[in-house]
């Protein structure tokens, strides 16, 4: 995606004179001092002719070999990397545009995109979400609060990037769309200039293993961590669950880093702790220490001056969830309108990064009984006739063992899964899910997820390698068609959840991707068969 600065272009050579290079040179009839740039890009494609182009090695291959690619399309600047020391700073001409040499510049493009949008992240109060589950909720329920309490906040992530305001204060409003959870550098740091041109005064971030192991979010100030959990994802690219883990707490080396949330329920969370610098002012965060000397006990070997926040005696109804909670702010009933308890450790997470940020106790608990669930996740279509509907996103074990155990939590009859897995990417979790889905549900109906370049029969056939009975499985490989049938033969006290779809609108099959909508498809179904 190519975006223009939607202030202002900039000349360039102020940002680049930090790094000493020559503003004046003249290269053919081009000097770098004349050059005004609206948008920095990491990708030839999306170059226009206002483009600074940034040519580096990626995971795959390097981006100098689109250096003609860039030029051709229109760009007027490239910056390219060199090893070299003494290369750094020469200057050459390609056509309309300037070359020039950067020494190890991925170690500056962050910063280099920060000054260019005039550092604003350091303007804007800043949070960031890592986790192998629950970033989008918090990053969502942070920003919901946040604009209650009367601070638009605007998040970024898998769902795009959104603002929340008192106006929207639920649905958010949609500024951008996103190709990655954490957004490269040169788009993390437009967007963070989008959010703050319009009007946001903080900004909830997604920091995924991939883009923390990739630097994305070099030159972005982070001034709270929040760490959710850690299960097996995405090994794929980490190969281990330690470097995978690893990726996740380097959100800890960020320098600007004040304030750490952490989800003390889950083991990692000491690992995180053994690394917390001193200086940091740290939350745990428990749905299941009985009070805060158990809690503190647990952390007793990582001695820190701890905060804390817990949720005590859990009550689910068929509309949300209800608790206590006792926090080193102050006591509060909870009524939580979100289904699952993992949503109330979300919760936890997203009101204490605000609490840390000092938002006022009162006002933020006041806010929780309006928060809104964010679509595609644990999303409840009602039906009369038939099952209620759940589609959420889960497209890992670990988040189809939450939404099943969630579901069943809420439900009064069967319980009926709908899912399957995607294709190019970690297969050893389709058997897994396999058994999770037998373990957890009553009926499971095995369909397509994006099976890209795979055979969906292929996908199915290795999520069945976790299941030992077949007696309550049904194949059916049009995800709609499954869906209706499920619904059709369902009784009214029934829970259907439809696991690893979510808010997105297409489905890749045979690396084409399609229009497909699960949320208006079911939202459809339901109306339809209503009555
Ligand atoms: C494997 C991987 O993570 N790739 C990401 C990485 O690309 P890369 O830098 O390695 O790209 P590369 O293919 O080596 O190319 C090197 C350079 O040449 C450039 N290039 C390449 C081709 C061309 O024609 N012109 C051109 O300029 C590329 O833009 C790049 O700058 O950096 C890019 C910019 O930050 C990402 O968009 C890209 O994400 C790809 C699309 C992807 O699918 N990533 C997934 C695995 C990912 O990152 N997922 C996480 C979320 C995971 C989750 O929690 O579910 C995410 O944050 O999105
Ligand atoms: N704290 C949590 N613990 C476990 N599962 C969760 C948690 N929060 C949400 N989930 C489940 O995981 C799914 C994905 O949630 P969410 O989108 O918030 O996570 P994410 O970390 O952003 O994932 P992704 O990067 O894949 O988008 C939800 O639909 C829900 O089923």
């Amino acid at each position: 995606m190519t975006f223009n600065n939607p202030l202002t272009t900039r000349p360039i050579a102020e940002v680049l004179a930090i790094f000493d290079i020559a503003a004046d040179d003249q290269h053919n009839d081009l000097k770098l001092a004349d050059l005004h740039i609206s948008n920095i890009v990491l990708d030839s494609r999306e170059v226009n002719e206002h483009s600074l182009f940034i040519a580096q090695a990626g995971t795959q291959e390097d981006g100098r070999k689109y250096i003609r690619d860039a030029v051709e399309r229109g760009a007027k600047l490239v910056l390219a990397n060199t090893d070299k020391t003494e290369m750094h700073g020469e200057i050459d001409a390609m056509g309309e545009a300037l070359i020039i040499h950067f020494f190890e510049l991925p170690r500056q493009s962050g910063f280099i995109c920060s000054a260019f949008h005039r550092h604003v992240s350091s303007k804007l109060q800043t949070i960031a979400v890592t986790g192998t589950n629950g970033k989008t909720s918090v990053t969502h329920l942070c920003a919901q609060l946040s604009a209650a309490c009367e601070e638009a906040a605007g998040t970024i992530g898998t769902m795009g990037v959104s603002l929340y305001t008192k106006e929207s204060q639920h649905t958010g409003r949609k500024l951008a769309e996103t190709i990655n959870t954490t957004p490269d550098v040169a788009s993390l740091h437009h967007f963070t200039h989008l959010v703050k041109h319009h009007g946001g005064q903080r900004i909830c971030i997604e920091a995924s293993s991939h883009g923390l192991d990739q630097n994305r979010l070099s030159g972005f100030k982070v001034d709270t961590a929040v760490f959710t959990n850690l299960t097996q994802d995405h090994l794929d690219y980490h190969e281990t669950l330690e470097a995978y883990a690893k990726a996740k707490r380097k959100l800890l080396k960020q320098e600007s880093l004040r304030c750490v949330v952490l989800n003390a329920d889950d083991n990692e969370s000491q690992q995180w702790a053994a690394e917390l610098p001193e200086h940091l002012s740290v939350c745990l965060c428990s749905i299941k220490a009985s009070d805060k000397a158990s809690l503190f006990a647990e952390f007793s070997s990582h001695p820190h001056h701890y905060k804390y926040c817990i949720a005590k005696t859990l009550r689910f109804t068929p509309n949300g969830c209800a608790f206590e909670i006792e926090s080193s702010w102050g006591e509060a009933s909870i009524s939580l309108p979100l289904i699952g308890m993992f949503n109330i450790a979300n919760l936890l997470s997203a009101l204490t990064a605000l609490l840390m940020q000092g938002l006022n106790f009162e006002q933020l608990v006041s806010a929780i009984a309006h928060l809104r669930g964010i679509p595609g996740r644990m999303e409840v279509f009602e039906s009369r006739k038939h099952a209620n509907i759940i589609v959420d996103y889960a497209h890992t074990p670990d988040a189809l063992q939450q939404a099943l155990m969630a579901a069943r939590q809420h439900a009064l009859g069967n319980l009926t899964v709908i899912f399957g897995c995607g294709g190019d990417r970690d297969n050893s979790k389709r058997e897994q899910m396999g058994r999770i889905a037998e373990k957890w549900a009553d009926e499971i109906v095995l369909t397509q997820d994006n099976s890209r370049s795979e055979s969906p029969e292929n996908i199915v056939a290795d999520i069945m390698q976790g299941m030992q009975g077949k007696s309550n499985l049904k194949i059916e490989l049009d995800r709609k068609t499954a869906i209706r049938e499920a619904f059709l033969n369902s009784q009214n006290d029934a829970l259907v959840l439809v696991a690893g779809k979510g808010h997105e609108e297409y489905l890749e099959l045979n690396s084409v991707r399609e229009y497909y909508n699960e949320r208006e498809y079911v939202n459809q179904l339901t109306l339809e068969l209503k009555g």
